[in-house]
């Protein structure tokens, strides 16, 4: 192990996961729908705390492995409103939602496409945005991110770092631009306060100015 792994590993294990998450993680992982590591997941819990988030709207709901995360950090009143196209995917998050102990009422689960599902969900309206599904449309997810937060709330994006990708010029796929886009626009926009928290495969975070 490198010197940068090990340190890696470190952060990554910090904050120790329990069984419940375990399960939604390798559920995920069997599902094809790659959960957020620990350290990205410590990092949504920490926002949906600090934030007191109430409305959370997450775009990739996967097997549940992030809104255990979020809904762990909202206060017991707040509600996850979670998109996802996929129902099996759904399906496995309501199952490790409801082995969290998490009340249903505490969870919208919206299916469909996120561009045909997010046009319906109110401006101004939530605290935190959390951005996780078809890399190619993060950067329309972000103009709807924008619209839906409140003055003060937060959008995070996984996977900005695309396994590195984002640094090699040589890459030009799809997904690797959209990445570099999505850094580009949360930089170059006056309503924002971006930073990139180099967790797992990089969660860029941006508060909306008040
Ligand atoms: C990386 S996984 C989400 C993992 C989840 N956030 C977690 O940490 O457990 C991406 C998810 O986005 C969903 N997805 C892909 N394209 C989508 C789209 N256009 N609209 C909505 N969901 C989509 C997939 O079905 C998959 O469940």
């Amino acid at each position: 192990m490198t010197p940068e792994s090990a340190l890696r590993e470190y952060v990554e294990q910090y904050l120790p996961e329990d069984d419940v998450h375990l399960e939604a993680r390798a559920r995920g992982e069997q599902l094809g729908c790659v959960p957020i590591g620990a350290g990205g997941g410590a990092a949504l819990r920490f926002l949906a705390t600090a934030l007191q988030a109430k409305a959370v709207v997450e775009i990739g709901t996967g097997a549940g492995t992030s809104g255990l995360y979020l809904l762990s950090g909202m206060p017991k009143s707040g509600v996850l409103t979670s998109i996802d196209v996929a129902p099996e995917h759904q399906r496995a998050a309501r199952e490790a939602y409801a082995a969290a102990g998490i009340s249903p009422s505490r969870t919208r689960l919206i299916m469909g496409k996120a561009l045909e599902v997010l046009p319906r969900l109110t401006d101004a309206a939530y605290d935190l945005v959390f951005v996780d599904a078809y890399k190619p449309e993060y950067p329309q997810y972000l103009e709807h991110g924008v619209r839906m937060l409140r003055p003060g709330g937060v959008i995070a994006f996984d996977n900005v770092l695309w396994h590195g990708k984002v640094v090699d010029p040589k890459v030009k796929d799809e997904s690797t631009q959209a990445m570099r886009e999505i850094a580009r626009s949360c930089r170059d926009d006056p309503r924002l306060v971006p930073v990139i928290l180099p967790l797992g495969d990089g969660l860029l975070v941006a508060a909306r100015r008040p």
